[in-house]
């Protein structure tokens, strides 16, 4: 069975309908087990309750049986104390005559007395008198138990010569004189018995009367009713039978219901009785109709059952089928996409490198550019074209022209990023989208780069071959609004890159070259520059408007190039930071710094300190502090011999860290300067939080100090506050004497300005330094 459970569930699994399957079985199994338990609950409750009901039915007819019987005994009793009282006066018994002769119940009436014989008879036949006779026989014995009469004797009913049942009844009697004797009857049996006769007790029913002694004397057995006469002997049952109802099993081995009453009177006897499987029957029948609901019920359910399977396979199999075509239908959908795609990768691609077209690629950078335009960020186009590709091609064959071609487009994708694009727009014309550029200076870098990937050796059939590269650099938005505009004139930059020498890359916009070609010496020399001693420092005075004393030198540092000649941080300092190479850089300073002090003391001159400015990545870099304190140490030169001059730049991005740096030089007894101040958001802010000494207020607003601007109040009132702060107040900038009379007026302490003076090289600080400001 289990076995085949296994199989089933197995099956279903396999089939993948399992759940369908399953679910309405295991739904089914208790729906069935609950129907049918019920079913036998109140099948067997409806049988008991059937037993109760036909046993008390018994019951209460034996009671009332008993009852009815009582009555008519009663009768006799009454006659009994007319007899009694006759006993003694024998003129009475004429009144027991008349009352036995008018009583229909009595057949025949007689009085005995144990001494004088038949003192009164009502019998009219000689059989009833010899009935009447051998009844007297009978009981003669018997004594009164009262005074005034004894127990009713019954005997077994006899017919009389009528043919009719009569029960002999006989009641001892003791009169108040003394005088025992017997009162006689012969009652007719068919008139006691009558009402029990027409009870109707069911079918299977029996009702029995009992004498006091246990004997048989009337059922209801065959309709009519039998008498059982001396002969028939005593029934057995009785003898087993007490007072109440149960169930009892017959001489015949069938169970009786049987209800048993006894009167307390007489001692006679009422049994009740039904058989069982009578009573059984009819409840059988009422169990047959449920278990036909029972039936009916589990046949529905497994109907719906069977249909619900039915309707869930069907599902199923529309559902597999469904799930086939959908699957096919997606093989088609992959396939058509597939075919769309390689005829989109044909159309769209370039066959020999497999780069975007030109159709393609005006697409994509269409996408980009709106992109770009939504985010302002830079867009950057680069044409690019392979110098003398044609002579390759014709000299050494297309198939070697081919193969450059594809080892070209292979460097070119190696050489930008993913989310760049790279095109072949035809014949050696490549183009190049930047998408996600900070600067045109980056512009510039990848240009570079791809020149150089590009330069590399190539080797085809035996072939090797330097390939050099023209590009032409257009930027959104400066060098055109759309794509055209932008691909015409990254062009016409390529063609200036043709032009000036092949090999090299040109913007648009001619402005970027120069300071472009600034930029990329700058990172090809740059160790050169510092090692080769081409950067140097040119000093500017800072003078105390009280007395023009020189305070401090402000070191700036300059590129001698040996071919542009002298360049100016402006156009290379922002660059270095980018680079990240203005941290050396800085060093470089702090060391050319330190060891001109050092050079000026040895000359015996008074120096004053030297400040120097701090780019933003050089505070941050974890070894400047110990870069200043070595240098100094090296030079043998007090660290307060050097001040610092920082910008707000220098603190924004990472406050803690130059917060902890300044701390320390400060310590170090180098005073820091606020640069710039003005110029920011939360200058003010620095300086509670910073070991800020000094304020430099920027020179743009020293410009038109004289002209009746916000200006003048502003550098009036950032003098009263640097001086609430107990710092000093420098103002940068200082080109007129009347800026010079109004800051000194307004109590500015330093100034410093191409009026005083202008940064001028190492050497020709000397007489500064000696002889002090000339005046003016
Ligand atoms: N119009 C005008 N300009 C005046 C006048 N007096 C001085 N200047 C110029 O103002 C700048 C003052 O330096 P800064 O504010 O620190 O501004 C400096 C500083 O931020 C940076 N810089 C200079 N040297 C260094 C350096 O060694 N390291 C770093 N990180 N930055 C430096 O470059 C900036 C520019 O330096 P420079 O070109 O030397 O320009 C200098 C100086 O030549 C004047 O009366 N009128």
């Amino acid at each position: 069975m289990l076995e085949r459970w296994r199989r089933l569930v197995r099956s279903a699994r396999l089939d993948g309908w399992s759940g369908l399957t399953l679910g309405p079985l295991l739904l089914a199994i208790p729906l069935l087990a609950a129907i049918w338990c019920s079913h036998l609950l109140y099948a067997e409750r409806e049988r008991q309750l059937a037993v109760e009901s036909v046993l008390q039915d018994n019951a209460n007819i034996a009671r009332m049986a008993v009852s009815v019987l009582e009555q008519t005994l009663e009768r006799s009793r009454r006659h009994a104390h007319l007899a009694r009282a006759g006993l003694d006066d024998t003129r009475l018994l004429e009144g027991l005559r008349l009352a036995a002769g008018s009583d229909s119940l009595f057949s025949a009436v007689m009085v005995q007395d144990a001494q004088r014989g038949p003192l009164l008879s009502s019998a009219t036949t000689e059989g009833d008198t010899a009935a009447l006779l051998r009844l007297a026989a009978r009981s003669a014995g018997d004594t009164p138990r009262t005074a005034l009469a004894g127990e009713i004797t019954l005997l077994p009913a006899e017919r009389g010569p009528d043919g009719n049942w009569r029960l002999p009844v006989a009641i001892p009697l003791l009169s108040a004189l003394g005088h025992r004797g017997q009162l006689l009857t012969l009652i007719d049996a068919n008139r006691l018995l009558q009402p029990f006769r027409t009870l109707d007790l069911g079918s299977g029913s029996d009702l029995r009367i009992y004498d006091a002694s246990g004997r048989s004397l009337f059922d209801t057995r065959g309709g009519d009713g039998r008498f059982f006469t001396a002969d028939d002997g005593s029934d057995k049952l009785f003898a087993t039978a007490l007072q109440g109802r149960r169930t009892v099993e017959r001489a015949d081995g069938r169970p009786v219901l049987l209800a048993f009453e006894r009167s307390a009177g007489s001692g006679l006897g009422v049994a009740v009785e039904r058989r069982l499987d009578e009573v059984l029957h009819n409840a059988a029948q009422r169990r047959l109709a449920l278990a036909g609901w029972a039936w009916s019920l589990s046949l529905m359910l497994v109907a719906a059952l069977a249909a619900m399977v039915l309707v869930a396979r069907r599902q199923h199999r529309l559902y597999r089928e469904l799930s086939r075509a959908e699957d096919e239908k997606e093989r088609l959908i992959e396939q058509l996409k597939e075919e769309k795609g390689r005829a989109y990768q044909l159309a769209s691609h370039d066959h020999l490198t497999s780069l975007p077209n030109r159709m393609l690629f005006t697409e994509l950078a269409a996408s980009h550019l709106n992109r770009a335009r939504r985010n302002h960020a830079p867009f950057v186009m680069m044409f690019l074209d392979l110098d003398r590709f044609k002579a390759i091609n014709d000299t050494l064959g297309h198939r070697v022209g081919d193969l450059l071609l594809q080892e070209v487009a292979e460097r070119l994708k190696a050489s930008v990023r993913d989310t760049d694009i790279v095109a072949r727009l035809g014949g050696d014309e490549f183009v190049v989208l930047l998408t996600e550029v900070d600067a045109a200076d980056a512009a510039a870098r990848v240009a570079r780069k791809l020149i150089d990937a590009l330069a590399r050796p190539m080797g085809f059939d035996g072939h090797e071959l330097e390939v050099r590269a023209s590009i032409g650099i257009a930027i959104h938005p400066r060098d055109g609004q759309d794509i055209d505009a932008l691909m015409r004139n990254a062009d016409s930059a390529m063609y200036e890159a043709k032009r000036s020498g092949r090999g090299c890359f040109r913007y648009y916009d001619p402005s970027l070259n120069a300071r472009s070609a600034l930029h990329l010496d700058l990172h090809s020399r740059f160790r050169r520059a510092i090692l080769g001693d081409e950067f140097v420092l040119h000093y500017q005075p800072r003078v105390a408007l009280n007395g023009l004393r020189i305070t401090s030198l402000e070191a700036l540092i300059r590129w001698q190039h040996p071919e542009r000649g002298l360049v100016y941080p402006g156009d290379f300092i922002d660059y270095a930071e980018q680079e990240g190479l203005v941290v050396e850089l800085g060093n470089w300073v702090v060391r050319e710094a330190c060891r001109q002090i050092a050079a000026w003391q040895q000359e015996g001159i008074t120096v004053v300190p030297v400040a120097i400015n701090v780019s933003a990545r050089q505070l941050r870099d974890h070894s400047f502090v110990e870069v200043i304190r070595e240098t100094t140490a090296h030079y043998r030169i007090r660290p307060d011999m050097l001040e610092l001059e920082i910008t707000e730049r220098c603190v924004v991005d990472d406050f803690e860290r130059a917060h902890a740096a300044l701390e320390v030089l400060s310590g170090l007894g180098m005073k820091i300067a606020l640069d710039d101040f003005g110029t920011g958001f939360s200058s003010l802010s620095y300086l509670r939080r910073l070991p800020i000494d000094i304020i430099k207020i920027d020179r743009s607003f020293i410009n038109d100090i004289r002209n009746q601007t916000n200006d003048a109040a502003i550098v009036a009132s950032t003098i009263a506050l640097g001086h609430n702060l107990g710092l000093t107040v420098i103002a940068e900038g200082v080109e007129t004497r009347e800026q010079a009379v109004y800051l000194k007026a307004a109590g500015c302490d330093e100034v410093q300005g191409y009026y005083f003076q202008r940064p001028i090289p190492a050497a020709e600080t000397l007489p500064l330094l000696r002889d002090g400001i000339p005046d003016r």
